[in-house]
């Protein structure tokens, strides 16, 4: 990541809406910036796919698995402004293929640190994890808040978007997906 760029950037919008870039308060301002995009962008440079490269090949649980309420941040590409809320990613392991359920929460981590859309990351998680665990099916649900609907333009504050994607099982068997959604449900 080009952090000089970011600054030099930084201190142009500055100084477009009118701000003094030299005055004390902003002068950190657009090296704190870049080293934030590092942060929140960091999944530019990361390949979501290597956190599942390694897998539980003696276990034999072929039944639901379910992590539910992973907290995300992500940016909305079209505002670059926050959307964040809740992921919950399930999946139906095939004998040998067992991930770390850390791993689930890390391949959300990394997508959603990327400029990004909603209903891309849903799809993305999902298909990632079909590609290389070859599961049974998944289905992922995330629910989230986009500040771009909040703080400004059609201000719609605690309006929640919930989207899904459901491949395999999932997608075929209404039951297996209704007792997947009772967990996410679930509230205790
Ligand atoms: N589908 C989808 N749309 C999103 C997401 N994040 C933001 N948006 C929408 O992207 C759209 C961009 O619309 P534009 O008309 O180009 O931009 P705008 O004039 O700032 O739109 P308003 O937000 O309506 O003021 C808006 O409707 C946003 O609500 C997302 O994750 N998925
Ligand atoms: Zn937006």
């Amino acid at each position: 990541m080009d952090k000089q760029r970011i600054e030099n950037a930084v201190r142009e919008i500055l100084e477009a809406v009118g701000e003094d870039p030299n005055r004390e308060g902003l002068l950190d301002t657009p090296k704190r910036i870049a080293k934030m995009y590092e942060e929140i962008f960091s999944g530019l440079n990361e390949d979501p796919e290597k956190h599942l490269d390694v897998y539980f090949q003696e276990e034999k649980h072929e039944e639901l698995v379910l992590i539910k309420d992973i907290p995300f941040y992500s940016m909305c590409e079209h505002h670059l402004v926050p959307f964040f809320g809740k992921a919950h990613v399930g999946y139906l392991p095939k004998h040998g293929k067992l991930t770390g359920l850390s791993k689930l929460a890390r391949v959300v981590e990394t997508i959603s640190k990327r400029p990004q859309l909603q209903e891309r990351l849903t799809a993305s998680v999902a298909d990632i994890i079909m590609r290389k665990l070859s599961p049974y099916g998944v289905i992922v649900v995330i629910e989230a808040e986009h500040m771009c609907m909040t703080m400004r333009g059609v201000k719609k504050p605690g309006s929640k978007t919930i989207t899904s994607a459901v491949r395999g099982t999932f997608a075929t068997d209404a039951k297996a997906r209704a007792e997947a959604m009772s967990f996410i449900n679930w509230n205790s």
